[in-house]
């Protein structure tokens, strides 16, 4: 009886401790056309493959405070709307808390899609994060140097015309995923 109730408390605190332990990444996104969804999910595979991270994948009207302030990594991505980020992805980083700065010292990363080669993917990534550096989060790119800004696919032109993006976008948006859960991991 004794040895039942011993072991029962370590697996009750080793569950506890683990659960705790675990840090929070929010990957969200803005997706009219599924695109964005695409290297959305491809990003929450990559963060997924990533031993004692739990992964928050989530659209961003899905999204709460909560969410936000809980997270150690936040990935946020959005397609091209006129070279700029789509105006609900702005809303969204509107609507972040700001006030004592809340967000400060969490890791954020960008990524996004758009229609064209070279007609705005790069300022998308780059708007993203110069609101997360507003927000006070360290920001990071991708793993390759393809992929300095964060991570974009290019989904209606030339040899991009297809329903499921390129594999080479896909892998970036994993790498992606994968870099921050292992900072993420390595800040705690
Ligand atoms: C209103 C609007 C404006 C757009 N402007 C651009 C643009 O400036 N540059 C670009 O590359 N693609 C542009 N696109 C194309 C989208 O960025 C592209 O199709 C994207 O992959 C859509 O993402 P989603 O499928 O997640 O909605 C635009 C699309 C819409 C609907």
């Amino acid at each position: 009886m004794l040895r039942c109730i011993f072991t029962f408390t370590l697996l009750f605190y080793s569950v506890g401790i683990y659960a705790q332990e675990r840090p929070k990444i929010l990957i969200t996104y803005f997706s009219q056309s599924g695109n964005t969804q695409q290297m959305a999910e491809a990003v929450a595979r990559g963060a997924n493959s990533v031993d004692s991270v739990e992964v928050l994948l989530l659209a961003i009207e899905e999204v709460k405070v909560e969410d936000l302030l809980q997270a150690k990594g936040i990935i946020l991505g959005s397609p091209v709307y006129n070279g700029n980020p789509a105006p609900p992805v702005l809303e969204f980083i509107n609507s972040w808390p700001f006030e004592g700065r809340p967000l400060k010292d969490k890791i954020g990363a960008a990524f996004s899609t758009g229609g064209g080669i070279s007609i705005g993917e790069e300022g998308v990534m780059l708007s993203i994060l110069k609101s997360m550096l507003i927000h006070g989060l360290l920001v990071m790119g991708g793993e390759e140097v393809e992929a300095a800004f964060g991570a974009s696919a290019i989904t209606d032109e030339g040899p991009f015309q297809m329903d499921s993006l390129d594999p080479i976008f896909l892998k970036k948006a994993e790498n992606l995923g994968k870099r921050v859960a292992n900072r993420v991991l390595s800040f705690q």
